[in-house]
């Protein structure tokens, strides 16, 4: 009340819309919300409600139908491609499954990469602290190849982590590491999000997850549910 709380994202009449006719699938329809800075937000809602093709817009990934998405006030979608690249690797983190490891680096290797395209430098106090809390301190040196799912999984979150990126979009980021490592994970981003303001928004299929937010956004059939 009263407090100057700044918008970092925004989604305005957003709308992806696949296929036509008979076949017109309306992932997410006509969906308005804001997220201000340092807040975490959960996206929730049934197996095809349109989570994923919700978050993918937020992150730049996937063109609108119709609607805008605005970060830190700027239309992505009005960006012409390079400048939208360059803009959503300064500013936005992704913890998701498809962004896999590079296979001929090590652990390490793959967790810094990120920082030396953007020309951030190493804290390599965090790095120790992703290493332990991930159980990844042994392995810095393997390559993806000799970890198992779960273990890429938690590399690939100790490389969005060390970014410190202003924003992080995270699809299912305790789905597949066990219960007690997802259980620290979600503790790690909110001490994250208490110490950096950083914004997260996590897709997620797990009511703990959700229950750790601030705030939730059910979506059904692409729409919010409200309430
Ligand atoms: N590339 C695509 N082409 C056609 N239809 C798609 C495409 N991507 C998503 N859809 C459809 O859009 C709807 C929403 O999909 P989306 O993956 O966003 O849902 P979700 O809530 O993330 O589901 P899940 O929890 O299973 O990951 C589904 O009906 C899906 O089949």
């Amino acid at each position: 009340m009263g407090n100057l709380e700044k918008e970092v994202i925004r989604a305005e009449r957003l709308s992806k819309y696949y296929g036509d006719g008979e076949a017109l699938v309306k992932s997410v329809d006509h969906v308005d919300f804001s997220i201000n800075k340092g807040e975490i937000t959960a996206i929730v809602g049934k197996s095809g409600s349109g989570k994923t093709t919700l978050l993918h817009m937020l992150g730049g990934l996937e063109t609108p139908t119709q609607g805008k998405v605005l970060v830190d006030g700027v239309s992505l979608y009005d960006l012409r491609d390079s400048r939208r690249t360059k803009f959503r690797r300064e500013k936005i983190g992704f913890i998701f499954q498809k962004f896999q490891l590079v296979p001929e680096m090590t652990i390490r290797q793959n967790i810094r990469f990120p920082l030396d395209v953007a020309g951030k430098t190493l804290d390599l106090q965090l790095e120790e602290e992703l290493a332990e809390l991930l159980d990844l301190k042994d392995r810095m040196g393997f390559y993806p190849h000799q970890l198992s799912g779960g273990g890429q999984q938690r590399a690939a979150i100790a490389r969005a982590l060390l970014m410190r990126p202003e924003i992080i979009l995270a699809d299912e980021p305790t789905g597949n590491i066990g219960e007690a490592a997802g259980r620290e994970l979600l503790d790690f981003i909110r001490r994250s999000n208490e110490r950096y303001k950083q914004t997260f928004v996590i897709v997620t299929h797990d009511m703990s997850a959700a229950a750790s937010a601030h705030r939730m956004i059910h979506l059904r059939d692409g729409r919010i549910e409200e309430g």
